[in-house]
């Protein structure tokens, strides 16, 4: 591979003067010809190229092999590279923050981690390592599927923090890994903004389910017909293919071990959602009237529900005062707002569900390695960045809070690597 000709500085601690003028001249300087990473000592920053750029690649990966992190010219594959030796060579956790704003390349950055861990590891061929690389890479589509949306800032949107552990043999190979998933963002299922979406499985189902399915499921193929993915008006985007999506969820859903009943379950519930939305409520002289139509019948059949329960759970509420447990009426409009309280909840379960059956099938099988079992791990944190909009809500306070509280760990005690994208 050509030596590449270094731009402006490649650490912006060798700049001459410190100051946001010249840390921003030295980066425009550097995005203009194609370099989108430079160091703060061992934190990268990373620009967003919003292009497909030539730099990851076999020929990157064998150039940051075993490298030291000043060796080459700033990379994410050696920040990858790095926690990677420490985490072999010393056998001691590390972990790679990922921060930035939405759209920033966080996701994207944490699977270009990935493949590259994928590419130095398991020299030797082992079936087993190369089994648990896919299923590890795999788990994305999934997550994606149910935990992306387009909004209008990013086509695929992470609408929920994603921390990571991939665990280590001793010689430095993947054995397995465990997700833990932070504040699903529940509220995009009953409500979305104009020119955002839901969920991307949502639309999945309509454009790649099978006809068979979408009738046991009680779906067309328009989405325009359900009031949950209809809001944002913009079922069709130009970025994303929901046919195709769909088909490697499935295949992804077959990787990672969930069952043929799994997947009815799965969908079952998504469409039980879709038709919840529907679900209408009038008033009579001051008395609530559920509207039993066909929205309502379907979603007790695929929720596999007694109408007359599921009736009670949408019109009414339990209250238990001085011992005394009672029915209360909702009025109309606290029954809609429990109709979509009830789909948020559904809905938040079912992700969890789905991380927890991602887990099982990715877990360290530890029968495999009760000799030689000595684990280190990466941890790689891609976490919503900062937020602030016209209108914030308790969502942006905690999200917020907790970019405060990363930030002062990082500056007090430099444990991990971070990576900031702008
Ligand atoms: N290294 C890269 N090279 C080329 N394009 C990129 C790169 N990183 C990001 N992008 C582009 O930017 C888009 C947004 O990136 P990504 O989804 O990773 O952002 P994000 O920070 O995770 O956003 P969010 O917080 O909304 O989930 C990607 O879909 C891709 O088009």
């Amino acid at each position: 591979m050509a030596m590449q000709r270094e731009v402006g500085v490649g650490d912006f601690v060798l700049l001459d003067k410190i100051d946001l003028d010249s840390f921003m001249k030295n980066l425009q300087q550097r995005f203009k010809n194609g370099k989108i990473y430079t160091y703060i000592g061992e934190v990268c920053v990373s620009v967003n190229p919003y292009r497909t750029m030539n730099i990851y690649g076999q020929d990157y990966v064998e150039q940051y092999k075993a490298r030291e992190l000043f060796e080459n010219p700033p990379h994410i594959f050696a920040i990858a590279d790095a926690s990677h030796k420490v985490m072999k060579q010393q056998g001691r956790d590390t972990c790679i923050v990922i921060s930035g704003e939405s759209g920033s390349g966080k996701t994207e950055a944490s699977k270009i981690i990935m493949k590259y861990i994928a590419a130095v590891t398991n020299q030797g061929g082992q079936k087993e390592i190369e089994r648990v690389k896919n299923v590890l890479i795999q788990s994305n589509s999934i997550l994606e599927a149910f935990g992306n949306a387009k909004t209008n800032r990013n086509d695929n949107s992470s609408r929920f923090g994603k921390y990571m552990d991939i665990h280590f043999d001793f010689k430095g190979d993947p054995i397995g890994g465990h997700i833990n998933k932070y504040l699903l963002e529940k509220s995009r299922v009953i409500h979305q903004q104009p020119g955002e979406r839901n969920f991307h499985c949502f639309y999945q189902i309509f454009c790649g389910g099978s006809d068979d399915l979408l009738k046991k499921l009680k779906l067309s193929r328009s989405p325009d017909h359900f009031f949950y993915v209809k809001q944002g008006n913009a079922a069709k985007v130009d970025t994303i293919n929901d046919r195709n999506d769909y088909r490697e969820v499935t295949n992804s859903l077959n990787t990672l071990q969930f069952s043929k009943d799994d997947q009815d379950t799965l969908w079952r519930v998504v469409a039980a959602i879709l038709h919840l939305g529907n679900v209408e409520f009038d008033v009579d002289e001051d008395k609530l009237i559920l509207k039993k139509g066909q929205s309502f019948s379907n979603v007790a059949e695929l929720l596999k529900v007694e109408k007359n329960d599921l009736e009670k759970a949408l019109c009414e509420r339990v209250i238990a005062a001085r011992g005394d447990i009672m029915r209360k009426e909702h009025t109309e409009s606290e029954a809609s707002f429990g109709r979509d309280a009830f789909a948020k909840a559904v809905y938040d379960r079912l992700f969890t569900w789905i991380v927890g059956k991602i887990n099982d099938a990715i877990a360290v099988d530890k029968k495999n390695y009760t000799l030689s079992y000595k684990s280190s791990l990466i941890g790689v944190l891609d976490i919503y960045g900062f937020e602030i909009f016209d209108n914030n809500s308790f969502e942006q306070f905690c999200i917020n809070y907790c970019n405060e509280k990363l930030q002062q760990l990082f500056i007090g005690e430099h444990f991990f690597f971070h990576v900031v994208l702008l």
